[in-house]
């Protein structure tokens, strides 16, 4: 299969880059069922990260672990070490609430609360003490709405139900959503599949421009959007890491086998 690959990723040197998320020995259980086998992964400051592989693989396991959503899961387990600008973001003392504000998410299927837009942005911002008055909330819901590229679209209507926007615009209320609590990493987990192709390259451009802001990391099934969005691309199969590199590096030069077969189309 022929990818077009982002040509400005291509000379990225993550070794310069700050760490911002690292991930040593990570391994999550589902009741006696180990899905995820112990990955190592450093995610730099600033990049945009996409996770592949084929459907089970565990991208979306470990995409959980970054944020400790898989805490929401009954039979889930996790082992291992995962921190935030060096700090363990399982250690028993951290507020989750805060780690999820520090470390937000966006979901496959928008999910936009039952609220007006404007609520949608403001319900953060004041449950974590953001703010103390009307103006600097209003201020907030405007800034990100408009860093996720709905502001002249919704300005008008700020009153009306947030689910009654497009599906392409529910998922950048939930981008902004993410982005008003002031969030240092942004997790994705294959955030256009249910969007169509203009919404698509929306999202798409804007997480080119989110970058320079935010860490990004994404999940998805679409390799030409890896390609497109992504510095690097992290290649899982069945529970393990393959490999990480330049997202050229794994669409032209794969290291593993594993990895051709699956960007060639042979599995998957
Ligand atoms: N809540 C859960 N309970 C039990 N097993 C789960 C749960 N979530 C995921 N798994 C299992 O863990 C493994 C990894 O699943 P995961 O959803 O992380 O893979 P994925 O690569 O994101 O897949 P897809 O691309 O299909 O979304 C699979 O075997 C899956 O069945």
């Amino acid at each position: 299969m022929q990818v077009k690959i982002k040509e400005a990723a291509q000379d990225q040197d993550a070794a310069h880059k700050k760490v911002k998320m690292s991930a040593r020995n990570v391994k999550v259980h589902y009741g006696a069922t180990e899905a995820l086998h112990g990955i190592n992964m450093d995610i730099m400051q600033n990049e945009v990260v996409a996770f592949i592989g084929p459907s089970g693989c565990g991208k979306s396991t470990f995409l959980r672990c970054l944020n400790r959503m898989n805490d929401t899961i009954d039979i889930a387990r996790v082992t291992g070490e995962v921190t935030l600008d060096g700090r363990d973001i399982y250690a028993s003392r951290l507020d989750v609430v805060q780690l999820r504000a520090q470390v937000g998410m966006v979901f496959q299927k928008p999910n936009p609360f039952p609220k007006s837009i404007y609520e949608n942005i403001a319900y953060g911002p004041r449950l974590h003490g953001l703010v103390d008055n009307k103006r600097d909330l209003d201020e907030i819901v405007e800034s990100s709405l408009t860093r996720a590229g709905l502001w002249s679209e919704v300005k008008d209507r700020l009153d009306a139900p947030g689910t009654g926007l497009s599906g392409g615009q529910q998922q950048r209320l939930c981008i902004a959503r993410a982005i008003a609590v002031s969030p240092e990493v942004i997790l994705m987990d294959e955030p256009c599949s249910a969007l169509d192709p203009i919404a698509t390259s929306i999202i798409e451009e804007l997480i080119d421009e989110l970058k320079g802001s935010y860490t990004l990391a994404i999940v998805t099934h679409n390799m030409q959007q890896a390609a497109r969005v992504s510095d690097r691309t992290a290649f899982f199969h069945l529970g393990d890491l393959v490999e990480i590199n330049a997202t050229k590096e794994v669409f032209t030069n794969p290291q593993d086998q594993r990895t051709e077969d699956y960007i060639t189309g042979r599995f998957g």
